[in-house]
């Protein structure tokens, strides 16, 4: 590996004034009130954020949700209706793309077929009239960071998916840019090409130390890769968190069922039990017990309710007695037991489907209400849980603390603030 190029960017010791706003320190990019509209189709409503000097940000949501609107107001190739873009500390209306310290790659590299591979690369520099043994010392560093030096003089026609997905990136980093964006960069590759790019891309952000801010529909992909997500549907953002605030703690239901395999369970609220307030007066912490529903209604066929005790962090108050809320339990947090272990009570059902995925055993369980739930238990030779047979009755119960509540969606809306 060569030397790692000159830094790119400095945040300046104090705050950023622009005009009548105050851009913090560690942020390079923050968008307020961004709005977007086509006709009469809003297709950004009061987009907000804030993006940190070498952050890894990824914009995740399903087709149409607005994520490429977004990235093409960031780069200046579309105008927003309302809102501000301001990067490191400037606003950016008006300014067009070229005059943006922000580059862009695209799902089809559009790499230029005449070029070789260093050509392709250098071409900015060029453009910028950058000195040529400059360029060339550049380039020569450039190609070694993605592991292309060898192929220097290859055209793009010559190269793999996932070789001219590099040359893309080289090109597009090689002028420094303060912020990278990534419009689904991967999506074009197969599945084992693409795993390799993604830490690939995660190395070279970390080397670079560029912001990236990176779109995908791929839950996975935006797992692995990113410092936070923003999770997104129809235009707004869901949430915004780190990938194991968004896997663990979803903010609604759409982001729990969006991100990973979720198995939900409609559970009643039988008592609230409030901590002490703390030093502040704030009630932080607490508990709340509720009887998974489905269990009650299966009670006359034997299966006993379950009664659980549940801590929450930041206890909600919009919870009352007798609510309905959603149990939200990942395939991981389910353990499957023997139907007569009487040590345990669990939601009653049939294993309909097992396989066995080397570290381990993932299985569909129909409840005796008719719910399909899955689950995935570790697999442990030494110690073998439970040997259930298929078709067999058996008890699901989970690992206590492992759940997370969610209230229903209508009672989310009139508590916003405090769920
Ligand atoms: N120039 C345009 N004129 C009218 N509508 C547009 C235009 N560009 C985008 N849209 C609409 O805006 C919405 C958001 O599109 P966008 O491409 O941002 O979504 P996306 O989340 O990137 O989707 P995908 O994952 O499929 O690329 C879509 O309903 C799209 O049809």
């Amino acid at each position: 590996m060569t030397d790692s190029p000159a830094p790119l960017q400095t945040p300046s010791e104090t705050s950023k004034i622009t005009n009548t706003h105050t851009v913090p320190d560690d942020v390079l990019l923050q968008i307020t009130h961004l709005k977007k509209t086509y006709d009469d189709t809003i297709v950004l409503s009061d987009i907000n954020l804030n993006i940190k000097h070498g952050e890894f940000l990824t914009l995740l949501g399903p087709s149409g949700c607005g994520k490429t609107t977004l990235l093409r107001l960031i780069a200046g190739f579309e105008q927003p209706t309302a809102g501000a873009i301001y990067l490191d500390g400037v606003q950016m209306a008006g300014l067009s793309a070229d005059k943006r310290p922000v580059n862009t790659v695209f799902q089809q590299y559009a790499l230029f077929p005449h070029m070789t591979v260093a050509q392709n690369v250098a071409y900015g520099l060029k453009l910028k009239k950058v000195p040529k043994d400059e360029i060339q010392t550049r380039v020569r560093e450039m190609l070694a960071m993605v592991q292309l030096e060898h192929l220097a003089n290859r055209r793009p026609q010559d190269l793999s998916g996932g070789q001219q997905q590099r040359v893309a990136i080289a090109r597009a980093v090689i002028n420094r840019p303060k912020l990278l964006l990534l419009d689904e960069p991967l999506s074009a590759l197969d599945y084992k090409l693409r795993l390799q790019m993604q830490s690939e891309l995660k190395r070279l952000q970390r080397e670079l130390g560029i912001t990236f801010v990176f779109v995908t529909h791929d839950q996975e992909e935006a797992l692995s890769m990113s410092d936070r997500i923003a999770v997104m549907k129809d235009g707004k953002f869901q949430q915004i968190g780190t990938p194991i605030e968004i896997y663990e703690n979803p903010a609604n239901l759409f982001t729990a069922k969006f991100i990973g395999e979720t198995n939900l369970f409609k559970a009643e609220v039988k008592g609230i039990y409030l901590d002490q307030p703390d030093r502040d007066g704030k009630v932080t912490n607490g508990r709340i017990e509720v009887a998974v529903c489905e269990a009650q209604e299966t009670q006359a066929s034997g299966t006993p309710a379950i009664l659980r005790n549940l801590r929450r962090p930041k206890f909600d108050k919009a919870v009352q007695v007798g609510d309905i809320v959603n149990l939200l339990l990942r395939p991981e947090d389910l353990r499957i037991y023997d139907v007569n272990d009487s040590t345990r009570t669990g939601l009653i059902g049939r294993v309909i489907e097992s396989n066995y995925k080397g570290s381990t055993l993932d299985s569909i369980i129909k409840l005796d209400n008719g719910h399909i739930i899955k689950a995935s238990e570790f697999f442990d030779e030494e110690d073998p849980s439970f040997d259930y047979k298929i078709n067999e009755p058996v008890k699901v119960t989970w690992v206590d603390g492992w759940e997370w509540v969610l209230p229903n969606e209508e009672s989310l809306a009139q508590h916003k603030d405090s769920f």
